[in-house]
């Protein structure tokens, strides 16, 4: 019997760094030492968040207060808001965050603006503000990627989306609208699992060169911005378990999902991209 030719060397795929769900506490000491020298920014949109906001900004205390051995991980938190009519800024600032007030409602891309505007970090970590069973580890696990590694422009998560509690039934804009066009038009961006997420993290310089583009395109902007100005090695994805948040009625959601088309359909076009 003749053997087989050897199997070829095969490269490894080109794609995101992995890295696994942090741990506490030894990884936030090693993080927080790590940091030295850096300073980093949490930044929250917010529109009419009242009912969630002041968890999300409690819940990010002990990493700003850091120990007697071990430095702050976070320096600060801004919420930025965006035009709410209720009192989402109150409570933000009681909670104990900076509040920075949008002249007029921006939508989500542009409170983010306003948002690293007024910030001070070198690094930023953004949060949507209607997290529920919000863990400060996922600022951790963002982070990871950023102060341990170099190269890395953009830190996205990974993790189960729920839908009114049922696991693995959420995220039906990423799933439905940015999910499929990415397919046809930038497959490579697939190797990400949740090219939506609000949970993210890059260093200022980033956001300031590439920019952050309006409303809820901006997620899936940066995404497609990182990935051909530096290639999928300049993305780093965390896996952070489970994420719930408010899930709006589906209604509500189209508008979200025409941002989200129109801005991918765009990139492509820009891009010469033909149709996959
Ligand atoms: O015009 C807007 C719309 C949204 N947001 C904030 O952006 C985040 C994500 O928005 P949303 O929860 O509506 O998105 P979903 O997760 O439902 O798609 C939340 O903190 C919102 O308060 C904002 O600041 N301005
Ligand atoms: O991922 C999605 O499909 C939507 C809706 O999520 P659900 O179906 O309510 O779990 O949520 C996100 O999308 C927005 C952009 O359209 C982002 O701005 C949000 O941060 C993200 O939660």
């Amino acid at each position: 019997m003749t053997a087989l030719p050897e199997r070829p060397e095969v490269a490894p795929e080109p794609g995101p760094r992995r890295y696994p769900p942090p741990r506490h506490p030894l990884e936030l000491e090693r993080l927080a030492l790590a940091k030295v020298g850096r300073r980093v920014s949490v930044v929250v949109p917010a529109r009419d968040e009242a009912p969630t906001v002041g968890q999300v900004v409690r819940a990010l205390e002990g990493l700003r207060r850091g120990s007697r051995s071990v430095p702050a991980l976070v320096d600060e938190v801004l919420v930025v808001d965006d035009g709410s009519q209720d009192a989402t800024a109150q409570v933000a600032e009681e909670a104990g965050a900076q509040v920075v007030r949008s002249p007029r409602p921006q939508g989500k891309g542009g409170a983010m603006r306003l948002g690293v505007a007024a910030s001070s970090g070198d690094l930023c970590v953004f949060l949507d503000a209607d997290l529920r069973e919000f863990d400060p580890l996922i600022v951790a696990g963002l982070l990871r990627p950023l102060l341990e590694d170099r190269g890395v422009w953009l830190v996205k998560p990974r993790y189960d989306r729920t839908l009114g509690g049922r696991s693995g039934e959420g995220g039906r804009v990423t799933e439905l609208t940015a999910k499929p066009l990415l397919a046809l038009l930038f497959p490579e961006l697939l190797a990400v699992d949740q090219p939506l997420a609000g949970e993210t993290a890059a260093p200022r310089a980033v956001l300031e060169t590439l920019g952050l583009a309006e409303g809820y395109a901006v997620e899936v902007a940066l995404l497609i911005d990182v990935a051909s100005r530096a290639g999928l090695e300049a993305l780093a994805e965390v896996d952070l378990g489970r994420r719930v948040h408010r899930n709006r009625p589906l209604a509500e959601l189209r508008p979200q999902a025409e941002e989200v088309a129109r801005t991918i359909l765009q990139r492509a076009a820009l891009a010469g991209r033909p149709l996959g």
